[in-house]
């Protein structure tokens, strides 16, 4: 069986897909079959033949070479809104043992299989569920990405608090630079390293789009 993570965020939009990206092109580089899940996706383009893509998705079959974009990615939503409001809207309920079932099929077929959130780790997944309980089904080490811009800090470690609160364990952490140039950079992130109480992974710079 698998070793597998779940990816999580101080935030939407603060690079867990670019993170998740990196981390499975290093593992494939180091000869490990890599699996990606992106259980939950809210917001889709609608091709002319009608058929939905997700960016995140996309991203992740492409790094990750897989295929099968139904089993690891069962839930897609057109709007791109909380998943709570787009399974609302679509009249769907996010099913926690459906996304189990996909998650081990993958891990039957990988060495490393990461899971990629929606937003960050409270992102509501219904009117009772949130991300945390997705992550706390599936029973994964936490993987947490810090978008490093100013107010990370506060993000970072209210977010590794409530991960240790929830039992899982916090595996490491990523710095993903997603502004060019933070206002003393090194002490934010000497600071983060000093609250985290896990490794930091990856440190990511901040890449001009060209
Ligand atoms: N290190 C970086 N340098 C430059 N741009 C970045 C970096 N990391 C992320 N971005 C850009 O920021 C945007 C958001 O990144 P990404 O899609 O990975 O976020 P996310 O946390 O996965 O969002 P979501 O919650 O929607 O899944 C993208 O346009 C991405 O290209
Ligand atoms: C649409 C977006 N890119 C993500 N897929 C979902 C973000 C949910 C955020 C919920 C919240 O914390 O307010
Ligand atoms: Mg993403």
């Amino acid at each position: 069986m698998a070793q597998g993570y779940f990816i999580t965020g101080t935030d939407t939009e603060i690079g867990k897909t670019h993170a998740a990206v990196r981390l499975i092109e290093q593992w494939r580089s180091e000869g490990k079959r890599v699996m990606a899940m992106k259980p939950i996706a809210a917001g889709c383009e609608v091709l002319p033949d009608g058929r939905w893509v997700n960016d995140d998705v996309e991203r992740l079959v492409a790094a990750s070479g897989q295929t099968d974009r139904e089993l690891m990615n069962p839930y897609r939503f057109l709007p791109p809104v909380s998943p709570h409001i787009a399974a609302r809207e679509a009249g769907v309920a996010i099913s926690l043992d459906t996304i189990k079932a996909h998650y081990l099929a993958l891990a039957e077929q990988a060495d490393l299989v990461l899971v990629e959130g929606a937003g960050g780790w409270f992102a509501p997944l219904s009117d009772t569920l949130f991300m945390r309980d997705l992550a706390w089904a599936l029973d994964l080490p936490i993987i947490l990405v810090v978008g490093m811009r100013l107010g990370c800090i506060n993000h970072a470690l209210l977010t590794a608090q409530a991960i240790e609160a929830s039992g899982l364990p916090l595996a490491g952490w990523v710095a993903n630079r997603i502004v060019p140039d933070q206002p003393a950079y090194e002490d934010n992130l000497a600071t983060l390293k000093a609250h985290i109480h896990a490794p930091l992974l990856l440190e990511i710079p901040f890449e001009q789009k060209s």
